[in-house]
């Protein structure tokens, strides 16, 4: 079992939702500190099974069954309380309970794991708003991502879609893309990094999907809590920008399976083994933008480059082959995600080992041995996707595939040097189609007080 995730969630005692009115203030709204900000339960959660524990539902009921049967499930809940009592201040018991903290030094949707449910929605800034439109913009934005992650509503005309619902580990990130420097007279504080991606000779990419000003990415592990935010942002945009594209996600909802295990994609395969792990000495400078000593401008400390593609994947001719030739064009095991040349799935791969015919078993142009970052000079990234199913198109194909999204502290030594090397050859790419692209300036996080990209719009 590879570990996907960072636990930053924290469970609050009791749900906030619509319009009750704040106990209190805070800098950002120019209102004071939360209540339930300052009252959190001590324990850092580790998703649904926390709140259960909490109330005397073993971890061992609740996970080492909850993938068999959605009876002991239900049954778990009726025994917590939750299911049962909703009109109680009972505490939340399942993951709508987990909260990912807003402030930080990284923005939240990053580290955490995989989410159940996603949005990806990229704006152009309106003709005529610049800088000033645009902090006022992501100061609104900021205060609506606060009080959302942390389970309230709206703070005007909420829809109430998310209502009763706890924050269900949400978070919504905030990138800049290239045409944005020009749009606000910020071209100084453009990145280099961020220098539009080369093309690639397997590109079918859809400009009107592709790029953008501003790029938001929502997750949470319920849809309407996700769905929610979505119209909330779009909303808070006003007349300041318009929405350029927008894309939905999913993946696996957390307790589906009976441990947490890496997620599949819709190829079946697992995917995420060989993320890079926080606890990997080299991750922060691999991922994140060092505070000093980088060519990038200053109020990019901390932040990270997200690269975005969707990636369709053509189901119909992948689903041709046995599973022996699918385990042939990654290079890994469907079953359990092992390596062709033996253990488990955390196993290191050899690459030398051959067959009793001389053969490599794990082939030449198999996806997982050419994206390794020791074929690659070292490049890494963090790949943190959803999956998506946009119908049946015309030719009665699926629509569906992968929304690739990688994090770096520097693309062009990421995700563009894979890229090229994929392009020159991955057995994989017969099944994929690259579709749409944007690469954004993910900032730090905001400290408390602070919106995100402060330091950008008024530094
Ligand atoms: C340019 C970067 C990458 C693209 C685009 C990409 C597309 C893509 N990948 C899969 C499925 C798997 N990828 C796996 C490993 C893997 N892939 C990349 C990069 C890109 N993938 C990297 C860097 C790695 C890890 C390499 C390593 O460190 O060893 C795997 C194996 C399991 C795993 O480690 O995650 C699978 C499966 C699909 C389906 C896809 C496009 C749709
Ligand atoms: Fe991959």
């Amino acid at each position: 079992m590879a570990d996907q995730s960072i636990p930053e969630a924290r469970t609050p005692r009791t749900p906030r939702k619509g319009k009750t009115p704040l106990n209190g203030k805070t800098a950002l709204d120019g209102e004071t500190e939360l209540d339930g900000e300052t009252e959190l339960d001590d324990g850092v959660s580790e998703g649904s099974a926390k709140g259960a524990l909490k109330e005397g539902v073993s971890r061992r009921r609740l996970l080492g069954t909850a993938g068999a049967t959605g009876l002991v499930l239900g049954a778990a809940g009726g025994a917590v309380g939750y299911a049962a009592r909703p009109a109680e201040a009972t505490p939340l018991t399942s993951l709508g309970a987990d909260q990912v903290m807003f402030h930080g030094k990284h923005q939240p949707g990053i580290l955490q794991g995989l989410q159940a449910r996603g949005h990806v929605i990229a704006f152009d800034l309106a003709a005529g708003a610049g800088r000033k439109e645009a902090a006022a913009l992501l100061r609104r934005w900021s205060q609506t991502a606060r009080r959302l992650m942390a389970g309230e509503g709206a703070q005007q005309d909420d829809t109430d879609v998310a209502r009763d619902a706890g924050p269900s580990s949400l978070t919504i990130t905030f990138g800049f893309g290239y045409g944005f420097f020009a749009r606000t007279g910020l071209e100084k504080q453009r990145p280099v990094a961020l220098d539009p991606l080369p093309d690639f000779s397997s590109d079918q990419l859809d400009k009107a999907r592709s790029n953008g000003d501003l790029w938001v990415q929502i997750g949470a592990n319920d849809a309407l809590v996700a769905f929610h935010a979505l119209r909330a942002i779009q909303k808070d945009a006003g007349q300041a920008a318009k929405v350029r594209w927008q894309m939905n996600g999913f993946n696996r909802s957390p307790g589906a399976t009976a441990h947490p295990m890496t997620a599949r994609n819709l190829m079946g395969q697992m995917d995420g083994t060989r993320n890079p792990k926080p606890t990997e000495a080299d991750f922060d400078e691999r991922i994140f933008v060092p505070e000093s000593g980088s060519k990038d401008p200053a109020w990019m400390a901390n932040g990270s480059y997200a690269v975005v593609r969707r990636i369709r994947m053509l189901l119909d001719d992948w689903e041709q082959l046995s599973v022996k030739e699918q385990e042939d064009v990654i290079g890994r095991r469907k079953s359990d995600g092992a390596p062709l040349s033996g253990g488990t799935e955390t196993t290191e791969m050899d690459l030398e080992k051959t067959d009793k015919a001389g053969n490599l078993v794990v082939p030449i142009n198999a996806h997982a041995r050419i994206t390794r970052p020791d074929q690659n000079g070292g490049a890494a990234m963090l790949r943190r996707p959803f999956s998506y199913h946009d119908g049946i198109d015309a030719d009665g194909l699926p629509d569906a595939g992968l929304l690739f999204i990688c994090w770096q502290a520097d693309p062009l030594r990421g995700f563009v040097t894979v890229q090229r090397k994929l392009d020159r050859g991955d057995a994989l790419s017969k099944y994929v189609r690259h579709e749409a692209s944007g690469l954004f300036a993910v900032p730090g996080g905001a400290a408390e007080g602070e919106y995100v990209g402060q330091r950008l719009l008024e530094g």
